[in-house]
Formats: C-alpha cells, sequence, structure tokens
C-alpha cells in the first residue's frame, strides 16, 4: 500500500520532520534536489544538455539544488528563475546563493538556446504550492517547456508538473506536459488521479529523509494506493477441511423483466469470486430467465407485482435467513417506496448489505434510511449516481472526487466506491483507497454488476471491510485488464470479466 499525501498533508509531515525527526526542511530539499538531478540525467541522451526551470518557491529551490548536482557531474546546464528574485523562499535562497559558487548563472528564458531531441527541461516552476492558474512570465514559461517537449526535448517534472493541481489530478491551462515525474517523499493524489497521472508521464517516488513517522502525524483523511499484493494478500488460500458453508450464501436482489441479465452477471462474478451459495430474488416473472444462465444460481420468486416495495418486506427478510451477504439494486424494478423497502430492510438485517444501480437511486431521496443500517453498508455509485446522492452535478463530482467520496462515507457512516477511471473506495473512518487497474474497455453496460457480485462474493467469505472492497475493486479492475488483453478493449463486453478475467486473475495469485 502506498501513501498518499495532499499538500497540506506534505507540510504538516514536514513540519513533523523538522521538529520532532530531526530532519530540517534544507537537508529534505537537498534530497528531492539530487534525487531530481538523478532522474533527469537517466532522461538525458549522450551528452545532453539540462534547462532547469525554477519557480519562487520550494520547488524552485528543488530545481536549484538538482541544477548544483547536475553541474557538479560536469553536465551543461543553464538555470533559469522566473518570477521575482526577491521573493523566493529561504530555502530557496541558500540554494540560489550555493549555485553561484558552481559557476550557474540564472538566465532569462528567451536567451537560452532551445532544448531539443536528447536534452532534458527540469520544471521546477510549481509543485503542491501551486494556488492559482499560472499567467504572465509564469504561463509562458510552461508554454516553453511544452514547446521545447515538441521539439524533442524530455520533460522531467519536480513533484507536480507545473500547473497541475495536487490534490485533485486537475489542471490548469497551460499545464507541463511531463516524460517522467519525481514525487518527493510520498505520492500525491494529483499523480494518480486523471488527467494528472497522465500528464506526469512515468512517476517515481524518490525518499527524501521524511520517514513513515512524519507522515502518521498528519490529519485528515487517509489515502493510499492499492498495490497487487495488498490485492492478493487480502484472499485467504483454501484450506482442505472447508465446505461450501464455509464460504458463504450471497442473496442477490437484482434484475427484472428485460433486466435478467443484471442478476445474472451479479450472481455469476458472485460465483466466480468464491461464494459458496448464491441465491437470487426477484420478481417471479423475471426468475426462471435469471436461472437459466447459470446452472448454479438458485431463486427466491418475489410474488408481488410492479415496483420493489414495504409489499416485498417479508419476503426478502425471509430470504435473507441464513445469508452472510446483500447484494441489491442492478436491474431491480424502482417505484417511489423502493428506498423506504432499503431502509426497512438494512434496519432489520446484520449482514453487509452493497447497494448498487437503482438500489442507490431509491435512497438517494432520504439518505438518512441508511443510517438506520444495523449492518455494514457499501454503497458503489457511478458518477452519475453520485451526483443524484449528493445533490451536485456530475461535472462537480468529477472534479472533486475524493473530497465527495469520502465526505459522503464519513457523513453516512458507510463504505462508498466512486466507479470511474481510479475508482475510489473512501470508508467511514476517513481512509481512502485510490484503485489503478482497469481500462475504457470495461465502460460497457454490466461491468458495474459484475462488481457489486465480486464485493458481494468477498463479504460473504468474511473478509473485513473495507478490504473486501478495495480488494474487490482491484480484482475487477486486474480482471478487466487480463479479459481486453484477449479481446482488446472495444471486444469486451461484462461477461468476459468473469469468465476470463476473474478466472486468470485467481489462477495467476494460486487462489
Ligand atoms: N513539503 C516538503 O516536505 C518538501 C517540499 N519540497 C518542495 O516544495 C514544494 C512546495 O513548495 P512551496 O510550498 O513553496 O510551493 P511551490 O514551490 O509549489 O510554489 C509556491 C509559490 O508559488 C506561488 N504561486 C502559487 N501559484 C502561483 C501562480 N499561479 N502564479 C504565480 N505564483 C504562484 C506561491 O505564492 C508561492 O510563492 C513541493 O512541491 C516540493 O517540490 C521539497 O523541497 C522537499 C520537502
Ligand atoms: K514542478
Amino acid at each position: 500500500m502506498l501513501r498518499v499525501l495532499t499538500a497540506a498533508q506534505m507540510r504538516q509531515a514536514e513540519e513533523a520532520a523538522e521538529q520532532r525527526h530531526g530532519m530540517p526542511s534544507a537537508l529534505l530539499m537537498e534530497n528531492a534536489g539530487r534525487g531530481l538531478a538523478d532522474v533527469a540525467r537517466e532522461l538525458a541522451g549522450p551528452g545532453g544538455r539540462f534547462v532547469v526551470v525554477c519557480g519562487p518557491g520550494n520547488n524552485g529551490g528543488d530545481g536549484l539544488v538538482a541544477a548544483r548536482f547536475l553541474m557538479e557531474g560536469g553536465a551543461k546546464v543553464s538555470v533559469s528563475l522566473v518570477g521575482d528574485p526577491a521573493k523566493l523562499t529561504p530555502e530557496a535562497e541558500r540554494n540560489l546563493e550555493a549555485l553561484r559558487g558552481f559557476g550557474g548563472v540564472s538566465r532569462a528564458l528567451e536567451s537560452l538556446e532551445p532544448p531539443s531531441a536528447g536534452d532534458v527541461v527540469v520544471d521546477a516552476l510549481f509543485g503542491t504550492g501551486l494556488s492559482r492558474a499560472p499567467a504572465g512570465a509564469f504561463a509562458e514559461a510552461i508554454s516553453a517547456i511544452q514547446r521545447w517537449r515538441r521539439a524533442g526535448a524530455r520533460v522531467v517534472a519536480a513533484d507536480v508538473p507545473s500547473g497541475l493541481q495536487s490534490d485533485t489530478g486537475e489542471s490548469f491551462s497551460p499545464c507541463v506536459e511531463a516524460d517522467a515525474t519525481v514525487a518527493f517523499g510520498f505520492l500525491k493524489p494529483g499523480q494518480v488521479l486523471e488527467p494528472g497521472a497522465t500528464l506526469c508521464g512515468r512517476v517515481r517516488r524518490v525518499d527524501i529523509g521524511m520517514g513513515g513517522a512524519s507522515a502518521r502525524e498528519v490529519s485528515g483523511a487517509e489515502l493510499f494506493v492499492v498495490e497487487e499484493s495488498d490485492a492478493r494478500g487480502t484472499l485467504p488460500v483454501r484450506k482442505a477441511d472447508t465446505h461450501k458453508g464455509t464460504y458463504g450464501h450471497v442473496l442477490v436482489v437484482a434484475g427484472s423483466r428485460g433486466k435478467t441479465g443484471a442478476a445474472a452477471l451479479v450472481s455469476k462474478a458472485a460465483l466466480r469470486s468464491g461464494a459458496g451459495l448464491v441465491t437470487v430474488a426477484t420478481r417471479s416473472d423475471a426468475l426462471e430467465a435469471v436461472q437459466s444462465h447459470s446452472a448454479e444460481i438458485m431463486g427466491i420468486p418475489l410474488e408481488a407485482a410492479g415496483p420493489l416495495g414495504m409489499g416485498d418486506l417479508d419476503a426478502l427478510l425471509a430470504a435473507a435467513e441464513g445469508k452472510d451477504a446483500l447484494v441489491m439494486g442492478p436491474g431491480i424494478p424502482r417505484g417511489p417506496g423502493t428506498g423506504a423497502l432499503i431502509g426497512e430492510l438494512l434496519s432489520r438485517l446484520e449482514i453487509p448489505a452493497v447497494l448498487d444501480a437503482d438500489a442507490l437511486n431509491a435512497v438517494a431521496d432520504d439518505l438518512s434510511v441508511l443510517r438506520r443500517a444495523k449492518g455494514p453498508v457499501v454503497l458503489t455509485p457511478h458518477p452519475g449516481e453520485m451526483a443524484r446522492l449528493t445533490g451536485k452535478s456530475t461535472r462537480e463530482v468529477q472534479s472533486q472526487r475524493l473530497e465527495v467520496v469520502s465526505r459522503l462515507a464519513s457523513g453516512l457512516g458507510v463504505t462508498v466506491v466512486l466507479k470511474g477511471d481510479r475508482t475510489l473506495t473512501a470508508h467511514s473512518d476517513g481512509r481512502v483507497f485510490i484503485n489503478t487497474t482497469g481500462n475504457p474497455g470495461m465502460a460497457t453496460g454490466g461491468s458495474g454488476d459484475v462488481l457489486s457480485g465480486v464485493c458481494g462474493a468477498l463479504l460473504a467469505q468474511a473478509i473485513a471491510l473495507p478490504n473486501a472492497i478495495w480488494t474487490a475493486v482491484y480484482s475487477h479492475g486486474l480482471a478487466g485488464d487480463l479479459a481486453a488483453a484477449r479481446r482488446g478493449q472495444l471486444g469486451l463486453v461484462a461477461g468476459d470479466l468473469i469468465e476470463q478475467g476473474l478466472c486468470e486473475l485467481w489462477v495467476r495469485w494460486g487462489r
């Protein structure tokens, strides 16, 4: 699991390092600049020149340190300081002074010989301290870096490509597009969330002497990037002396006439993710079609007619007896009473419940029904459903994904999965897990149904929250990557995620 820190948390960690862990800022900057120079050297062609573009803050200070190390190694280095030198931070100022001792002279951008193929541009204009859209000389410097890159020079960004907002992954215009970004100490949200992740190029994290102890002292949401070993490690190896009861029974409340495939995909995904048993409860006129998709699916008919409502409560309570997890929502017939039914059901059940699709839309009008839940609740909205849950526009949700998902999770005391590129899993305790698997081929009908089925299966196998959920998300994405490798992104359909992706994944992980 890789720790990710926001700009404010980086400042707190720096303070902790300086005041309590014997690592003054000047030393952190020295280490950062040295790491930056190392990566810049790797990107250069034989005899390549270096152009280091520095801003007024500590990001510029890192650039000045990198320039010094590059000069010390005998490379041809030009340094440009953009902005008012009188406004330099004390650390940057000190490094400007130190650079003079190495013969480096700050020069105006226009007077530089334009770098080209084989040369490397170090972007040290702005890092985590960017507070507004770059304008004037700063915008010009960013445009120049872009121009040089188009002419063949490689660009390495110090910490964050200048113009990118490190807390969200959103970018101002103009923004540097980098070939590589050197993340100092810890990853930043903007390096892992799109479009930032793409603007960063290859992200290389370097240790700068800010240990884990400093990171443990920061406040606010705790962010992590999930790695393959984390997800694999969550899944238990099956013991010989076990039976289907060991692996849990999932109740799936899904499907309706015309949407029986949704229920089938949830159920098959749960069965292919290790659930011992799966039972679907659905309207009588849909049950046969749901079960016809797979011989392993058991069924319970919901005899009432029309949208799900209070009239289904007793049947659903009976269906939930002896079950270990509930997945509800995909393809259900939704009506005005569906939200109240879900609230009542959750107030009586102790098993973990995953709400997806129309179950989310059903509770969106009155989210307070979720507060009555006895057992743990997991919501798995896509951005449109998240917009309905929060009363925001989809665009607003997408531009503040981290904030929106963590606020909903902590506000309701539930686990929330905000789907999309870089799916976020926020737990009620403030932890947020960023997922890096998956591909655009998974933007296809039924893909979300598969995810809710995997979530249900892992919960039924008694894997704790939130681990079960970020593991399900990681596995679902990697299953998509494996399936896309065989089908192409265009050819990928949701069923492939189950039959090819998940199965290949479990083999790869020895599970
Ligand atoms: N926090 C830490 O522990 C460490 C931070 N370091 C570096 O310090 C960086 C953060 O430094 P700072 O907080 O000084 O911030 P930055 O260097 O990112 O930039 C902040 C400066 O730019 C100005 N500014 C912001 N947006 C502007 C805009 N659009 N136009 C013009 N001026 C603008 C601010 O007023 C401030 O003077 C990190 O990204 C990293 O590179 C490293 O030296 C290592 C240690
Ligand atoms: K930068």
